[in-house]
């Protein structure tokens, strides 16, 4: 299943109208189909200057000491940085050796394994970070605050689509989503991977290594902001092989102010609608095309992991879509993981979002709660 195949060719959404029947039946066909589709990035809530603001704060951090960065290290409540060797996504592929030893390959202090260097924002209360930033930081708290407020306000629109295409109540989803009724489990995430010719990873092999190991995201939608010539994000396709995914889709590279968000499905998305949504497998790889470039780049992201308010209870969504998918599928099979919501036993009391996220960063980090 490690083959590589041709670029994917996903939709290009325009959120423009979040009440647009026929964008949401777009946006819902994209999201079963293949668990991964593009916003155009004209319709969202973000300029050009947005965009670039967060990306020179990345850069900002993961420039500075790491002395600056400890002060930050990631606690189990996900929040704060991690250097490489914290998250183990993938123990069976995401290594150079050829080991088959999981134990020996989750072993944090083998040199041979890879994973990102990442720093992970949570909920800002009032507009302050609930969290150590570092003193490259400190001053951009607003701007930073500011950002996840975007990305939060396009993750309404798109779950308004959502909706639409499901046939809910509008706003079914977006009020569970509403960071003002109370803590999520959303994270900002800022992403660096250093080119296949960085010191760091030199003696990595594209066809071995992986950048971020094999893995599905954990909650309801995931915005990835990407840069144009750093490619890498490969998703696993329903045949089993790993097809790169166009950091710019189509023939027009300049349709575009800014590079489409790609968004994708969470496992908690699709346990809530019974498998119908897709939490499509991705992982980041160091692509060919780009060690053949003249101008091998680092590769920066920005991700918005957008989670509903920690109470939220995942009950059945009424939606008569999900029920008829339910029904085609011959019931809930194996989704995500646990089940998915509308297998729920009897008397049993429904996952909340926050239990549903809890038991996915433990399988993650190693992290369990006292
Ligand atoms: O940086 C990327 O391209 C993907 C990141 C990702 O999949 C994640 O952080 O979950
Ligand atoms: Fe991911």
């Amino acid at each position: 299943m490690s083959d590589t195949t041709a670029p994917i060719e996903l939709p290009v959404i325009d959120i423009t109208d979040p009440n647009d029947p026929a964008v949401g039946k777009a946006m819902l066909d994209a999201a079963a189909k293949y668990g991964f589709l593009y916003v155009n990035s004209k319709g969202s809530d973000f300029s050009v200057e947005d965009v670039d603001r967060g990306f020179g704060l990345s850069k900002k951090f993961f420039a500075s000491p790491a002395a600056e960065k400890e002060t930050c290290r990631i606690t189990p409540n996900n929040r704060g940085w991690s250097g490489m060797h914290t998250e183990t996504l993938d123990p069976e592929h995401q290594r150079t050796s050829k080991s088959t030893n999981p134990s020996i390959i989750n072993q944090t202090q083998n040199p041979s394994l890879t994973s990102p260097r990442a720093m992970n924002f949570g909920d800002f209360v009032n507009g302050k970070a609930q969290q150590p930033l570092p003193a490259s930081l400190t001053p951009h708290e607003s701007e930073i605050h500011d950002f996840a407020t975007l990305c939060n306000k396009t993750c309404s629109r798109i779950l308004n689509l959502l909706a639409l295409g499901l046939e809910v109540p509008q706003d079914f989803l977006t009020s569970r989503h509403d960071p003002s009724k109370g803590p999520t489990g959303s994270i900002l995430r800022y992403l660096y991977y250093p080119s296949i010719f960085s010191p760091a990873t030199a003696s990595y092999k594209h066809d071995k290594d992986v950048r971020a190991g094999a893995h599905s995201d954990y909650g309801s939608i995931t915005l990835l902001f990407q840069r144009p010539g750093q490619p890498g994000l490969e998703i696993l396709t329903p045949e089993g092989t790993w097809a790169p995914v166009p950091i710019v889709p189509g023939p027009q590279p300049d349709a575009f102010p800014f590079p489409p968000i790609l968004v994708n499905i969470g496992d908690l998305l699709s346990y809530w609608t019974d498998g119908l949504l897709k939490s499509t497998v991705h992982r980041v790889v160091f692509p060919l095309t780009e060690q053949r470039s003249p101008n091998p780049q680092d590769r920066y992201t920005l991700v918005y992991f957008c989670h509903p308010v920690d109470t939220t209870e995942l009950v059945p969504v009424p939606s008569k879509v999900v029920t008829e998918h339910r029904e085609k599928s011959g019931g809930v099979g194996v989704v995500g993981f646990g089940g998915g919501a509308g297998s729920m036993e009897p008397g049993k009391r429904p996952l909340t979002a926050a239990e549903h996220l809890e038991s996915r960063l433990a399988a993650t980090y190693g992290f369990t709660k006292e």
